[in-house]
């Protein structure tokens, strides 16, 4: 693992790491928070995942999420959203390819041999971060944005066990049924849609559902609203009696205006489990 920058930030240290992930057989870059108490021992971690078009930085500098952590003593973990570099595959559309690894581990050509997001986050990156850091590998939470919210879902409820609660800003909650999925899990999966369901958490939702709190909140001006489909999700909670708060932020589109509005909100909500 290489140091690419570490800056003193809220009385703790916000760093940008570097390092090789097997999953993706290439270098991927993080941010990762930590709060001052982790000059004390292992801190509880929130795992941020974010949006198409993301590297680990958009949130990192964009989402009001350090200031809290560190009211909390919680760390952050920002992850890249897939493998990048010049020798692997990409598409010109801003929704598919680098900056766009959608959290699957692909099985089709080109994009198997390096976008393995799924085990990049739940493996490679979990394994490095807990070796090499003071963080507490028994009080983890999740959330992301939007394609990172649909990340932090499906990962939390396939994921059994490992995540205290979930919350997601404006996430993509049924992709198997939306432009913002079918076309990607169709390059990165194939064609046989049994194989979606495990990455859509409105699906997941009604088969297993959260052992957790989970708290959602998208802007009513979303201007990918149809693409997200929150209804379908929030449905899904609900036949499942699935402890979820829910909320539609009147007025609020898809930026990260918006993200940084209810930051405070979601690391509240992540802290009051980590802490329980
Ligand atoms: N470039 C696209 C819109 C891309 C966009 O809005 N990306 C969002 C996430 S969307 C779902 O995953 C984002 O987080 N962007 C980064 C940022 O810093 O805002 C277009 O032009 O439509």
């Amino acid at each position: 693992m290489d140091t690419i920058s570490e800056n003193a930030c809220f009385g703790g240290v916000q760093g940008v790491y570097s390092h090789r992930s097997e999953s993706c057989d290439c270098d991927m870059t993080f941010g990762l928070f930590l709060p001052a108490e982790a000059k004390d021992g292992p801190v509880p971690v929130l795992w941020y995942l974010s949006g198409l078009t993301c590297t680990h930085e958009n949130a990192m500098v964009k989402a009001s999420a350090q200031g809290w952590a560190a009211e909390q003593g919680i760390a952050l973990i920002f992850p890249d959203t897939s493998p990048r570099g010049d020798d692997i595959a990409n598409d010109e559309a801003f929704d598919l390819g680098q900056g766009a690894g959608f959290y699957v581990n692909a099985t089709q050509n080109p994009w198997a041999p390096h976008f393995q997001m799924y085990d990049y986050i739940t493996k490679d990156l979990t394994d490095l971060v807990f070796d090499k850091f003071p963080l507490d590998v028994t009080r983890q939470a999740i959330t992301g944005h939007s394609m990172g919210g649909h990340g932090a879902l499906t990962i939390a409820m396939r994921e059994t066990g490992r995540f205290a609660s979930v919350s997601a800003f404006s996430p993509i909650c049924n992709p198997t049924d939306s432009d913002w999925g079918r076309r990607q899990f169709t390059a990165y999966l194939g064609f046989e849609e049994d194989e979606w369901a495990e990455h859509d958490a409105s699906l997941l939702m009604a088969k297993h559902g959260f052992d957790g709190p989970v708290l959602i909140d998208t802007g009513t001006k979303d201007q990918f609203l149809d693409l997200l489909k929150p209804e379908t999700l929030a449905q899904a909670a609900a036949a499942k009696r699935q402890e979820i708060i829910f909320r539609m932020q009147p007025g609020y589109d898809h930026s990260y205006f918006f993200v940084s509005t209810f930051m405070e909100d979601h690391i509240t909500f992540h802290a009051e489990a980590l802490y329980a």
